[in-house]
């Protein structure tokens, strides 16, 4: 089983350190916008040449030239996944695939984010569709573009991987151990869940970085998604 990826959702270099200062382990880490948009691919590296592998996480979604040439840019740095909406259509998912070849960057595309509820998506995205088959066919749209997976929640987890194939990533966000506050997330599940109902990654942020001993949290969430406890 992978290892579960951690959201390093801080705001400066120096936080990122003192955080994995705390693990002996390379890790599967996760850079988003608020680290990228405050340090830049100066910490990509650093972070890369500690050991560890990287989903850097800028949810592209711009008209296909501009995504392809930011792509070309984002390849440069080696990092192991990255991502686009899905929003942004089919022929913008191929152009960020065109821009990262030649890299071993795998690519997927966020579907619907997992703090998006069925009501939110009709009132605000006006989509008439259940919330479900939006996934759903936003997963077939990137898989259409030849993209490595999807972002999606464990509810849609197990669909994706039948219409778009086993080995199509199912990169799941929205995770919490059990009892945990959902904070501002609403399609969310267990690591066990997650596991249980087929995705292929989990994604774990504030249950990891905002806990008192955050290796201890790290381990536990490891250990119930490869299904040790
Ligand atoms: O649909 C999505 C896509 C990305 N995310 C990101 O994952 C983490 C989740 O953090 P938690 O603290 O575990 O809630 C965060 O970096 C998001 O930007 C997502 O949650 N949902």
């Amino acid at each position: 089983m992978n290892k579960p990826i951690i959201a390093l959702d801080f705001s400066s270099k120096q936080q990122v350190e003192e955080f994995l200062s705390r693990f002996n382990e390379p890790l599967f880490v996760k850079v988003g916008m608020e680290l990228f948009y405050q340090e830049g691919p100066d910490l990509v590296r650093t972070i890369k040449a500690m050991g560890h592998d990287i989903f850097l996480d800028l949810k592209l979604h711009d008209i296909p030239n501009t995504v392809e040439s930011a792509m070309r840019g984002l390849a440069k740095l080696g990092v192991d996944l990255t991502n686009v909406h899905a929003a942004g259509g089919v022929e913008m998912m191929e152009a960020a695939k065109r821009g990262l070849s030649g890299s071993e960057t795998k690519l997927i595309a966020v579907t619907q984010l997992t703090s998006t509820s069925e009501e939110q998506m009709h009132s605000d995205q006006l989509i008439a569709a259940s919330l479900h088959d939006s996934v759903l066919h936003y997963a077939k749209k990137a898989k259409q573009a030849g993209l490595d997976g999807v972002v999606c929640s464990v509810l849609e987890a197990a669909a994706i991987s039948e219409a778009c194939g086993e080995s199509f990533m199912r990169v799941t966000p929205g995770i919490r151990p059990a009892d945990a506050a959902a904070d501002d997330q609403k399609r969310i599940a267990t690591p066990q869940e997650a596991r249980l109902k087929g995705s292929t990654h989990i994604v774990v942020g504030r249950a990891i970085t905002k806990s008192e001993n955050p290796a201890a949290s790290y381990g536990q969430i490891k250990n119930e998604w490869s299904g040790l406890l």
